[in-house]
């Protein structure tokens, strides 16, 4: 029976999806970079040659925001060359390809929600990269394959702004937090649900996109506040500027995503990001 391949298993969104596979009826192989490195074509072709696969989930990416300015050939290597060996492949074996990508490829400077077909203009080396492997994937053009735009990923595995708060909310007694960066936080299990919608959607030819996220708008500090609160950490979240906290990249200050077209087309409610990120800590603390 053909199966669903996952790529970059052992990240976040790999193993929300490895959660959520065990209760589907789909068959799913999870491959982690050691068994499938996806800039070497001749291994992914390999692979597809000795493996029943329908479709692919690409959750593998360089993810480092700001390592990826001292790397960039890196970045582009699997966030650019390597969707495009999965593209190409997905092409020449007519599967369906699902990738990710993010809200980095907006500069920010809109101040009403981002549309899939919004021109982007990414600020730093991780939101281009992960820009040219869309644009890879759209050149190429994959059957009945979707790009999904997402934000501010968190879980309780792998590392994510989540994970930094509760291990710095417990080793201190106050934390400066930026609020002048809007965005959206998305729990990688309800992104993971999102992405099983969309793997049997068939109604189109080529790439589509779609934006996911979490409902709702916050700033990192709110994000942080609420991280402390259902984390039942009494450290205190202090908001400050940008400028106050400094980093190699810059980030958009604004990016939150419209999720009109996803809600249309799979007729769904998405959970508001505070309900995700409770039940997400539940326990936790
Ligand atoms: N995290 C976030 O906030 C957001 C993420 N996204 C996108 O979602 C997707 C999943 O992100 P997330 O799960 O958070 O990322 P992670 O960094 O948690 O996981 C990425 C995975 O990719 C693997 N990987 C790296 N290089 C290769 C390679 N050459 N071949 C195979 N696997 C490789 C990594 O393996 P190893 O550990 O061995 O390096 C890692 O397991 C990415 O496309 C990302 O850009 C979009 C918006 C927000
Ligand atoms: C840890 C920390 C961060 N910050 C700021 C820095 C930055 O502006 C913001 C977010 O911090 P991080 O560096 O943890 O998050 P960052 O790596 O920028 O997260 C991004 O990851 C990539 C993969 C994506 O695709 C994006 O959607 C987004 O999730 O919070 C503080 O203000 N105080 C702190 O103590």
């Amino acid at each position: 029976m053909s199966k669903i391949l996952v790529t970059g298993a052992s990240g976040q969104v790999g193993r929300a999806l490895a959660a959520w596979s065990a209760g589907c009826e789909e068959d799913f192989i999870l491959v982690s970079r050691d068994t499938l490195d996806i800039t070497d074509a001749g291994q992914v072709a390999r692979f597809l040659e000795e493996h029943p696969v329908k479709a692919i989930i690409n959750c593998a990416a360089y993810t480092a925001v700001d390592a990826a300015e001292d790397h960039p050939v890196e970045a582009e290597k699997i966030n650019s060359h390597a969707v495009a060996i999965l593209a190409e492949a997905s092409k020449a074996y007519g599967l369906k390809l699902v990738h990710i990508s993010t809200d980095y490829v907006f500069d920010g400077q809109k101040n009403s929600p981002y549309l899939e077909t919004d021109p982007v203009a990414p600020l730093g080396v991780y939101g281009r990269t992960k820009w040219e492997g869309e644009a890879a994937m759209r050149a190429i053009n994959p059957p009945q394959s979707v790009i999904i735009r997402t934000s501010w990923v968190y879980g309780l595995h792998g590392n994510n702004f989540v994970k930094t708060m509760l291990k710095l909310g417990k080793e201190r007694d106050t934390l400066q937090v930026v609020d002048d960066q809007v965005g959206t936080p998305t729990n990688a299990a309800d992104l993971a649900a999102a992405i099983l919608r969309i793997v049997p959607q068939s109604d189109h030819d080529g790439v589509r996109t779609y934006h996911y996220t979490n409902e709702g708008v916050c700033s990192w500090y709110d994000f942080a506040k609420a991280v402390m609160e259902y984390g039942k950490l009494p450290c205190k979240v202090i908001p400050v500027p940008s400028s106050e906290y400094p980093t190699k990249a810059k980030r958009p200050k604004f990016s939150v995503l419209s999720k009109q077209a996803f809600k249309r087309d799979f007729k769904t409610d998405i959970p508001y990001w505070r309900d995700s990120l409770r039940e997400c800590l539940e326990g936790v603390g």
